[in-house]
């Protein structure tokens, strides 16, 4: 399926969403997670039936022995440029959950997710020890961010984090404009890849090409999680009681910023 939630068009694309549980995708993934003894994070479009066929940007977090350990729902939607994905699905609605697997405990920050420190925070408060970030973005958009984001991410947190993007370019049909001022285009431009894994000290691997796919293996100590915790201390010194009593204040419609003036 390309990359089409910002072209306007459902059909036939919606066509494409499954069910999370018990897809096509997910039994493709099931079959592979079981027979190389690997844990698998398979993003999907998501068809939620019991929920009045509501669509979802999911990633299904399958386990080493097959089974579908759970699902995890992008929590921030973009509106910015082409990339506008608010016609397509709502806001996640699975939280900031983490995922026990034989290899470490794992979240999922989908995509646009990565320009949010808050929603890496979460991941990691709630025990995250690798952080993935599925992504489908464009040069002239992100990529002075790419470098920065998830490797920041994994320092501020302690944790490891994994920020992988697509390759390519798709060109639609039908012409289509994000109501940004530009032109309709056909394609949104090229998908840069350069995907990399980052560690909690700092350190990351080379990226992956920005133009034809490749396979990323890393090899990650988890120990080194808490080792920079206990050097950092980020976690101990967070101050979390004061953010949450001033962001409590802040989302208040009566809201006043404080600012000292003359
Ligand atoms: N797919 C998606 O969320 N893209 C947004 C663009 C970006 O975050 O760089």
């Amino acid at each position: 399926m390309p990359f089409a939630f910002c072209t306007r068009e459902r059909l036939p694309w919606t066509e494409f969403a499954e069910s999370a549980e018990n897809g096509a995708t997910t039994k493709f993934c099931q079959e592979l997670a079981k027979k190389h003894n690997m844990v698998i994070v398979s993003p999907i479009l998501e068809r939620d039936e019991s929920h009045g066929d509501t669509l979802w940007n999911t990633a299904v977090v399958i386990s080493n022995t097959g089974a579908v350990l759970g699902k995890t729902r992008k929590n921030h939607i973009p509106r910015v440029g082409d990339f506008n994905e608010s016609t397509y699905y709502m806001e996640g609605n699975t939280g900031h959950r983490v995922f026990q697997t034989a290899f470490g405990r794992i979240a999922v920050n989908i995509c646009y997710g990565r320009h949010h420190p808050l929603n890496w925070l979460m991941y990691s408060i709630n025990g995250a020890e690798i952080i993935f970030n599925p992504s489908a973005t464009i040069g002239e958009l992100s990529e002075s961010l790419w470098p920065i984001e998830a490797r920041n991410a994994a320092i501020a947190n302690h944790c490891f984090t994994c920020a992988i993007n697509r390759v390519g370019t798709e060109h639609f049909e039908n012409e289509f404009t994000s109501g940004d001022g530009k032109k309709a285009h056909h394609d949104f431009g090229h998908f840069y890849g350069s995907s990399y894994v980052s560690a909690p000290d700092g350190s990351r691997t080379p990226g992956l090409s920005r133009v034809s796919e490749g396979l990323l293996i890393a090899e990650m100590d988890l120990n080194l999680c808490r080792q920079t915790c206990d050097k950092w201390n980020f976690k101990m010194t967070g101050r979390y009681e004061m953010y949450a009593e001033e962001l409590a204040r802040a989302v208040r419609p009566d809201f006043q910023a404080d600012i000292v003036r003359e």
